[in-house]
This record gives structure tokens, sequence and C-alpha cells, in this order.
């Protein structure tokens, strides 16, 4: 269906020529005279965006761009000026319009404009979309936390929830549940129906990274052909994870000091700096206080940071979540499956709370899923489970060879009949990833793949198993 656009102009020429331009290009247009017959159109039929020109007669556009600011009015606003003044943008800025235009002849400006308003009302849509099925997801309530350590650490994220302007640092292993709890936060406070936005900062290009965060203007670049709305603009009024922020390049550390530290954003290629109203987190597997210490992380960055910083233990370290955390993960892979398991059996609880997880709460949920597919019964057994859970050493597999003199030759076991090529692939990867010290991009690099694949292999397997449909029968 076509965005349809309200236009506020006190001019009868501009009026009629602009409304029948925006018609043609196939938008619906309707318009008022005055901003008072605006308002009162918005209050009856709220169009998707509104075109408003400045100065008027009686009431001015920015007069009614504070009443819509008042009003729980969301809706994209774009002044139209005669006279383009810097003074008139900021102010437009600050009052929170989402562009602001020159009026002029040839309109390209203002169809631009008006189509970035159109996407920004789609993503924006779509964040609505995800964040009221997330919500209930991730409540508080939904927390496994039966051990100390688990218990513990929900105690520390209730009593932070409420705050939602915080920074909070998340830190802990590779699948410990940083991601999760960063959710927790934002959906349970008061900015919960805002949107969440997660930036992987490794898997940005470093000479994107600037564009994709704050955005560009038209031109800032060959292949910039228009403005384009950054992921921090687009999270307004919610929450920007930074994941694995310590894998960030010093420069580009810099820049996102700068904005943390003023809350402002500038577009990559020019305009005036404006406001951003958004709560940072960020998430590492890596100690930054040692980084600091080695000069590859930024102590101001680390200390902005450091407001809160909530460290979650390793699943080895929360042995009584692993079989309630087991059996939601069997539950909703029963679901999926369309399975009727119903539980785990002692045997099987009993080999879990043995094995050691160096992937943590992600292998714990990716070897449930597998268990499950594999399952014919109505309880899962240890038989469902990879073999090398069931040795007693839970050694890790693969293993170097003891004699090799080259450390980095490693031996791969394949018992026929009971290993799979997807396990050997599995525990190759956590393999490597513990003998990386969980840091994901030293572990691509040694598996010879990028690290978005690296975590599209981690991540891949579950949100397939999680997709509305998936039925392997
Ligand atoms: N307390 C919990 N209750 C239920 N599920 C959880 C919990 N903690 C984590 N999970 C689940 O475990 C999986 C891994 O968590 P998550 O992706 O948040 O880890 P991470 O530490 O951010 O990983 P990485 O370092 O690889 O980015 C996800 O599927 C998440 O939903």
């Amino acid at each position: 269906m076509s965005s349809s656009i309200l236009l506020v102009e006190d001019e009868p020429l501009i009026r009629e020529a602009f409304a029948l331009r925006l018609s043609e290009r196939g938008y619906q247009v309707t318009t008022a005279t005055s901003a008072e017959e605006g308002l009162v159109a918005l209050r009856t039929s709220p169009p998707d965006i509104l075109l408003l020109d400045i100065v008027m007669p009686g009431m001015s556009g920015l007069d009614l761009l504070r009443e819509i600011r008042a009003s729980d009015l969301d809706i994209p606003v774009i002044l139209l000026t005669a006279r383009g003044t810097v003074k008139d943008a900021v102010e437009a800025m600050r009052l929170g319009a989402f562009d602001f235009v020159a009026k002029n002849i040839d309109m390209d400006e203002l169809f631009l404009s008006v189509s970035n308003a159109v996407r920004f009302l789609a993503l924006s849509r779509e964040a609505r979309y995800w964040t009221s099925r997330e919500s209930g997801r991730y409540s508080l309530d939904r927390m496994i936390a039966e051990s100390p350590a688990g218990a513990s650490l929900r105690d520390q994220v209730a009593g932070l929830v409420e705050n939602d302007r915080v920074t909070v640092l998340l830190q802990g292993e590779t699948g410990t549940g940083k991601e999760y709890v960063a959710k927790v936060l934002h959906y349970n406070g008061p900015s919960g129906d805002r949107p969440f936005i997660e930036v992987d900062c490794p898997a940005i290009p470093s000479e994107l990274f600037e564009s994709e965060l704050f955005g560009y203007e038209k031109g800032s670049f060959t292949g910039a052909t228009g403005r384009r709305i950054g992921l921090v603009e687009l999270a307004e009024g919610g929450t920007v994870l930074l994941d694995e922020i310590g894998d960030l390049p010093l420069p580009l550390q810099a820049k996102l000091l700068r904005v943390i530290e003023e809350r402002t954003i500038r577009r990559v290629g020019g305009g005036a700096p404006f406001p951003v109203n958004v709560r940072f987190m960020a998430a590492t597997h890596r100690d930054l206080r040692v980084a600091v210490k080695e000069g590859r992380f930024r102590e101001d960055l680390f200390y902005r940071l450091n407001v809160v910083t909530l460290a979650i233990p390793p699943l080895r370290e929360r042995v009584g979540d692993i079989v309630p955390l087991a059996e939601r993960f069997l539950h909703l892979s029963a679901q999926t499956f369309r399975k009727k398991i119903l539980r785990l059996s002692p045997a099987a609880q009993k080999l879990l709370k043995g094995y050691s997880f160096p992937g943590n709460i992600r292998e714990l949920s990716n070897l449930v899923e597998r268990a499950v597919l594999f399952c014919s019964g109505t309880q899962l057994e240890p038989g469902h489970f990879p073999s090398d859970l069931r040795s007693p050493a839970h050694e890790p597999l693969p293993v170097a060879i003891p004699d090799d003199p080259d450390p980095r030759t490693l031996l791969l076991p394949f018992r026929m009949g009971e290993d799979t090529l997807d396990g050997v692939e599995r525990r190759l990867i956590a393999d490597i990833l513990a003998r990386s010290g969980g840091n994901k991009t030293r572990a691509a690099q040694a598996l010879g793949i990028s690290r978005w694949a690296l975590d599209r292999r981690l991540k891949g397997d579950q949100e397939e198993a999680e997709s509305p449909g998936n039925d392997p029968s």
C-alpha cells in the first residue's frame, strides 16, 4: 500500500504543485491550509508522514511540531522552509523533526527525504513487530536462574531494569547469554517498547563502520546516492548493544567514545550534529582491563562503558541451571519439531550436569535440539547426545597429537555409527574456540572461515530450528 502524506502549507500555489507531484509518485496526499487545520486532520486521521511548512500565519510549523511531540503521535515530520536557515534547521532537529528541506522547484530533495521517511517507517514498524514478539520471550520471570550464580545475576538484572539510561557492560565467555541479558534489561525496562538494535562490531568492515552506525548524507562517498539513516538513529528512544566491542580497532573506538559522551551524532559527509536519545550497552568476551593495559582498548572508553559491569558466569559455574535450561530448550524444540518429548531422563540429566560446556548455553541449546531430532520416544536418554559427552573425561575433541612437534596439528576421531559430520564440525568449532580463549575472530582465522561465517555456524542451527514450520518430517 502506498504511504499517506499530510501536507500542511498555507501558500496555495506551492500546496497544489507539491500535492500534484507527490500524487504522481504514488503517494496518497491530503492537504491542510494552516497548522490549526493540520492539527485537526492529524487527530482525526493520522497520516504516515507529515510535510509541514515552518512559516505560516497564526500557529507556525514549529508550534505544531511541539504539539505533536507532546502528544503520543509518532510520525516522521519533514519541515519545509523557503529560507532554509541553519537556525531553523537546528531548532527543527532539536524538536525531533525527521528532516528539514528547502522548498525548491525541482523537488528532488523533497522526494529523497520522503522516500527516506518511508524506509524509516518500514524499519521502525518491523522493529515494533519484533519488539512485541520479543518482549514476552525476554521477560524477567522467564530468566532461568536456579543456581546461586544465576540467581545473583538475575538479582543484579532486576535491580537495573528500571534505570534505562545507565550504560551497562556485559562480560562473559562466548554463548553465556550476554545478548540475552541485554535483551532482558531492555524489554523489561521503561523503554521496552522502543527498538533494540544489536551492532556486531567485528562483522562490520572498518571503512563502513561510521556510515552504518551514524548514517550518511547524499554524495558523501561514491555510491552514496541518497541520505541514509544509521543504526544508532534507528534505535531512537531504545537501546544499542555494541557486541564484541573489545574487538573494535582503536580509531573506531575514538568515534564511538565521542557519540557516547556527547549523545549527538553527525552523519558521514556533513550536516549538523543532532541529539540522539539511546542507551548504550556493550558486550565482550575479553577482559577489557587487560586490553586497556596492553594498549588495545581506550581507557576513556572503558570508563564510559564500565558504569555498571555485569559478569555473566560460564555454564560450568551454574550447574544448577543446566537441567532447567535444557528442559526449556527441550520444550521449545519439541514444539518446533512437533514431537511429544516430555522430559529428560535422570541419566540424561546426570550426563549434562557432568559436562563442562565450553560453548556454554548456546552449546547446551544446540545439543538438546539435536537430541530432540534424534529421539523417537517420550524422553531424552544419554544415547541421544554425542558420544564425547558420555566419555568419562569429557575430553573436548578433536585433540592435539601428543608426539606431534607441531602444536597446530589436531586429531579428529570419528566413531562410525555414533558420530555425525555435524557433530564433528560442532566439536571442532568448540575446541578451536576454547583454544582461542573464546576469541571468535582468532577462532575463525584458525578455521579458515570469516568471522561472519563462524557466527552463522554458531547461531544458524538454532535459528533454523526456531523458524516456524521447520518440521523435518
Ligand atoms: N538465562 C537464560 N535463559 C534462557 N535462555 C538463555 C539464557 N541465557 C542465554 N540463553 C540462550 O542461550 C543462547 C546464547 O545466548 P547469547 O547469544 O545471548 O550468548 P552470548 O554470550 O551473547 O554469545 P556470543 O558471545 O557468542 O555472542 C541464546 O539462544 C539465548 O537465548
